[in-house]
């Protein structure tokens, strides 16, 4: 018998199954009374969520009947609703009875066996930080209903910390204690997502002596994995990680130990790091939707739309000179027409270029030779011009409002981010523009839109450009943008000048948000600048360099399933091309 194997006949209600445990999957068929098969349900051990004895439940509430010949199989089944093509996941439970407790407890020992030895990201400790004012703000209720419920089921235990101000979770990565934690999870939207974000890529830099001011230094991939509850406005790092919003779907993908790498993006100022991102760093266009929407905050995730279409109509755009670092063109393309789904080639060969040098223990984390990267070296392009908007995104940023996202064809862990450079149109062109991101349509097929894959880049003013602020509102010249925002945070004692922005969400830092939509509406003149989105966050500075660090931080999350290659997949695994390579 091949070791771990089982296989009997089990029964579930009055039907008699053949059910076979081999390495990878856990089948059983229904067999009738002339011994003849007929359907066939397969899931893969690796989506098992728990084995638990008796005939239970545990969702909307748990119920447990404990007796001696049961056991119930807890797994991740796939759902069609919505047309989400199986990517919205649900807990599929299945209660077998045997003819023997001695059966039984075999049952129950070897699945509980397999999921050990295939699942060898599963969590067993999480630090859980739940923002409340997130979203709709029902993180709280989110968490104790649907997430807490699994992770009780799958075994985890978990420390709960509900955030009591802005960047408490990020404060207590960067200080507190997490020896025993295998991962971190966030309940709450991109804001908080980059809390932690902050918070973990901050205390894995202090922790290797690595200096995270300075651009040229290669840092140290985060050993503990993240973990995203959706409850947030755009919620855009779990969509393009996931590829839909929904807190069951998220939180099996933690239990289930998934890891998906993660490219990050840091932006510095003057030999400073100002911040990380991971979707989307922009200026012009998005940087006033976000300075505008900070007012209309009250409006809830409805703000966007709104500010939007404000900033739409104030039709502007600013000069500016963007220098990059374009990447080998050989390996992709922003216009290849491909997506990055899971189980990527692109993202999986720049895994082994990003980590080719192995220390002596084969570690992951320890695998870089020199401080200093390689990365930054190759001819950079420089343009210079008015622009509606310049963005980088390290992926393809996909969410809700536009579900093929900024750049459709960016990597999420290809060591790239894609530049998009809208040269100044008429407001026609910028609407097509715009409105192509929430359709099929190439945005970028359009005669004043460029867009670049690149490892870095630099944004600054043109010396000459700089015009007078409007008086009346008060918008902000370059230099005064930056004076206002600038403070200095002493972490350990360290040097460290980490930017502290703090324009989302109640309890922030009280700081002046600059506001050039106004400007737009009271008087003629334009505002001399825009202002940098950077995740959501308005940036204290124009000028910037900013980095790709390729998989600096990784997910409890596996990237896009490719809906086709899903098909039938819940009942006829064999067939399933993509689950195979999962498990190989
Ligand atoms: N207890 C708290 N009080 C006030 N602000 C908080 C608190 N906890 C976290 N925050 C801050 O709230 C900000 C916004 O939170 P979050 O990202 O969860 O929601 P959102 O803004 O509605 O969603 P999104 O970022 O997806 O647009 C975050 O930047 C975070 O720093
Ligand atoms: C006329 C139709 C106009 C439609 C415009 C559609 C364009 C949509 C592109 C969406 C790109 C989202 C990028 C993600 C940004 C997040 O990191 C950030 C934090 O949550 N969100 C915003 O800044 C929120 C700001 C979102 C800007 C819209
Ligand atoms: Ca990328």
């Amino acid at each position: 018998m091949e070791s771990g194997r089982l296989e009997s006949s089990l029964w579930v209600g009055n039907k008699r199954y053949r059910a076979v445990l081999t390495g990878w999957h856990f089948n059983w068929t229904e067999v009738d009374k002339k011994n003849r098969d007929k359907k066939t349900i397969s899931v893969p051990v690796a989506e098992v969520v728990g084995v638990e004895d008796g005939r239970v439940e545990i969702l909307p509430q748990k119920l447990v009947e404990d007796t001696d010949k049961d056991f119930t199989v807890f797994y991740v089944k796939r759902s069609s609703s919505g047309g989400s093509s199986g990517l919205l996941w649900r807990l599929g439970r299945t209660q077998f009875s045997c003819p023997s407790r001695v059966l039984r407890d075999q049952w129950t020992k070897h699945l509980r066996t397999a999921l050990k030895t295939h699942s060898p990201l599963r969590p067993h400790k999480l630090l859980v930080f739940i923002n409340p004012f997130g979203g709709k703000r029902k993180g709280r209720k989110i968490y104790h209903s649907v997430v807490a419920p699994l992770f009780e089921l799958a075994g985890i235990s978990s420390h709960v910390i509900v955030t009591e101000r802005a960047n408490q979770a990020r404060d207590h990565l960067l200080k507190k204690d997490l020896a025993g934690f295998d991962g971190v999870v966030c309940v709450g939207g991109d804001g908080m997502f980059s809390e932690i974000l902050h918070g973990l890529i901050g205390r894995t830099q202090q922790e290797a002596g690595l200096c995270e001011n300075d651009p040229t230094v290669t840092l140290e991939p985060c050993s503990l994995h993240i973990g995203i509850i959706p409850a947030g406005s755009t919620d855009c790092v779990c969509y393009a990680t996931v590829g839909v919003i929904d807190p069951l779907t998220s939180a099996l993908h933690i239990v289930i130990g998934d890891s998906q790498p993660l490219d990050v993006c840091s932006v510095h100022h003057a030999s400073a790091l100002v911040h990380y991102s991971v979707s989307m760093l922009g200026y012009g266009f998005y940087g006033d939707v976000l300075a505008e929407s900070e007012k209309h905050r009250w409006m809830g995730p409805l703000r966007y739309d709104f500010s939007g279409t404000m900033v739409y109509l104030s039709n502007r755009s600013y000069a500016g000179i963007v220098q990059y670092l374009p990447a080998d063109p050989l390996l992709s393309s922003p216009r290849d027409k491909t997506r990055c789904l899971s189980g990527c080639s692109v993202c999986s060969r720049s895994t082994e270029k990003l980590f080719h040098h192995f220390s002596d223990s084969g570690s992951l984390y320890s695998s870089h030779f020199s401080q200093y990267s390689s990365d930054l070296e190759g001819d950079w392009v420089s343009v210079e011009g008015k622009f509606r908007c310049v963005s980088l995104t390290c992926m393809s940023s996909s969410c809700p409002r536009s579900p093929l996202g900024l750049s459709p064809s960016a990597h999420l862990a290809d060591g790239t981010g894609d530049l998009i450079l809208v040269w100044d149109t008429n407001p026609l062109g910028f609407l097509k523009f715009l409105y192509r991101h929430t359709s099929t349509q190439d945005q970028f097929d359009l005669p004043f839109v460029e867009v670049h894959r690149v490892k870095a880049v630099r944004f600054c003013l043109p010396s000459d450009k700089e015009e007078e602020p409007c008086e009346k509102t008060g918008g902000l010249s370059g230099d005064e943008v930056e004076r206002s925002y600038v403070e200095t945070e002493s972490r350990n004692g360290s040097q460290q000048h980490l930017a502290e922005t703090g324009t989302r969400g109640e309890g922030t830092n009280e700081q002046k948000t600059v506001s050039p939509f106004l400007c737009g509406l009271c008087c003629s003149k334009t505002p001399a600048l825009s202002v940098w989105n950077c995740d959501g966050e308005i940036l204290p500075f124009t000028d910037i360099f900013s980095r790709i660090h390729g998989q600096l931080v990784r997910l409890y999350a596996r990237g896009i399933e490719d809906g086709a290659a899903l098909h039938s997949c819940s009942e006829e695994c064999d067939k399933c091309e993509r689950r195979c390579i999962l498990q190989k």
